[in-house]
């Protein structure tokens, strides 16, 4: 029987569950691109009440909602849009909103807790002046993935929000993770969005849906969203069965968060434990943990390949630390598995101590002494290399 795999990779990783599968089958569709398929409506309809907007659009992926979302926001030439430079749009998506929009990124730094200082997005404004080009949007990202899953206040994304206003801009929220962020902070998502224009929501993160997302605004901005998300090749035609399983998602999972934000704190906890892991356990909001290995020697790589051999399955975050990403198919069980298996990677020498011997066989009499030696050798009188000339001697490890 195959063995369980601990797959901390990420919360995009979930099979769909029963209950999805089931939607999907007797899910009632037709061809959304003639505007007709019925499950994609009401689903539709229902994301937009539940994020406080007018309207929404399914669309295929995050990425994809968050180009659309800048693209109908930035829909004239030489437009730039503010957004932090450890953000998921400007690190993770192939620069989109350039290479196929046209629009040109001004980051502003991005701080530990995710958000962006708010005097660095108002100085990073530009007005139309014939060097620069235009600023028409100001994008957050709720929660913070790079930052270990962070939450952005209501009364910070309001303040943003009100900046945005006060100079013309409009504001849009990557929220991959917005309901991770509503359950952590404790306020409804409609209102954690509310000073948003645009809001992209992941549908297969820790909601657990196959595939999809969902972006939510005006309705003329989903009027807009529509088109391009056809000229992007998003018209998915009976995309209802997908719809169907993403409205079990959210009956289903949103009431499943609080609890894998448990098991992040408590693998957090855990780690904290393990002498050689580096973890700030207090700064775990979400459902995410990153953290270091003490042990030079021991690259992130390193450990998620270690790791692996004993089936738990994680990413790097960056070159310095490990990231583990809860989601509500990873037990407590599993959380008490992957410590056990972190606590062995680092009690185990992954360098066991050897020495590596170098000839220099171009020296003859190297080549004399080594058959001496393997003579010796056989007749075990002999160490390998201390009775070769020309040998050097490099030891590795402790
Ligand atoms: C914060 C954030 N935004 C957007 C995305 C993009 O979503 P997708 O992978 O569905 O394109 C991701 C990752 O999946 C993400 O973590
Ligand atoms: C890496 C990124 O694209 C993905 N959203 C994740 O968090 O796993």
């Amino acid at each position: 029987m195959a063995s369980k795999v601990v797959d901390l990779r990420s919360d995009t990783v979930t099979k769909p569950s029963e209950a999805m599968r089931a939607a999907m089958a007797a899910a009632d569709v037709d061809d959304d691109v003639l505007g007709a398929d019925p499950t994609a409506h009401r689903f539709e309809a229902e994301m937009a009440a539940v994020m406080g907007k007018e309207a929404a659009l399914f669309v295929p992926s995050g990425t994809m909602g968050n180009l659309i979302s800048v693209l109908v926001h930035c829909d004239v030439r030489g437009s730039e849009a503010i957004l932090g430079d450890n953000s998921h749009i400007h690190v993770y998506e192939n620069g989109g909103i350039s290479t196929i929009g046209g629009v040109h990124p001004r980051t502003v730094k991005n701080n530990p807790d995710g958000t962006m200082d708010i005097d660095k997005i108002v100085a990073a404004i530009r007005h139309p002046d014939l060097h620069y080009p235009t600023t028409r949007l100001i994008c957050l990202e709720n929660t913070h993935g790079n930052t270990g899953g962070k939450c952005l206040s209501v009364e910070y994304t309001d303040k943003v929000g009100e900046i945005a206003k006060s100079h013309g801009l409009k504001l849009h929220i990557d929220g991959a993770r917005i309901f991770n962020a509503s359950v952590a902070l404790g306020v409804p998502v409609d209102r954690l969005v509310k000073a948003a224009d645009s809001v992209s929501v992941c549908l297969s993160k820790g909601l657990g849906a196959p595939v999809g997302s969902v972006i939510v605004g005006s309705k003329a901005f989903i009027d807009k969203a529509r088109i391009l998300r056809k000229t992007l090749g998003g018209g998915m035609r009976q995309v209802g069965v997908l719809c169907a399983a993403a409205h079990v998602a959210v009956r289903d999972t949103v009431g499943k968060l609080a609890d894998d934000h448990r098991k992040a704190k408590a693998l957090a906890e855990g780690l904290k434990k393990i002498e050689q892991i580096t973890v700030d356990s207090a700064s775990v909001e979400t459902n995410m943990v990153f953290f270091e290995v003490m042990d030079p020697r021991i690259s992130p790589d390193k450990l998620c390949q270690v790791l692996e051999q004993d089936n738990v399955l994680a990413l790097p975050a960056n070159s310095k630390s490990i990231r583990f990403v809860i989601h509500y198919q990873i037990s407590d069980a599993d959380v008490g598995y992957a410590l056990a298996c972190v606590e062995v990677c680092e009690s185990l020498d992954p360098f066991p101590s050897f020495t590596v011997i170098a000839f220099d066989f171009s020296c003859d009499s190297t080549i004399s002494c080594f058959q001496k030696a393997i003579k010796e050798l056989l007749e075990g009188s002999t160490e390998l290399g201390h009775s070769i000339n020309g040998a050097t001697k490099s030891s590795y490890g402790h």
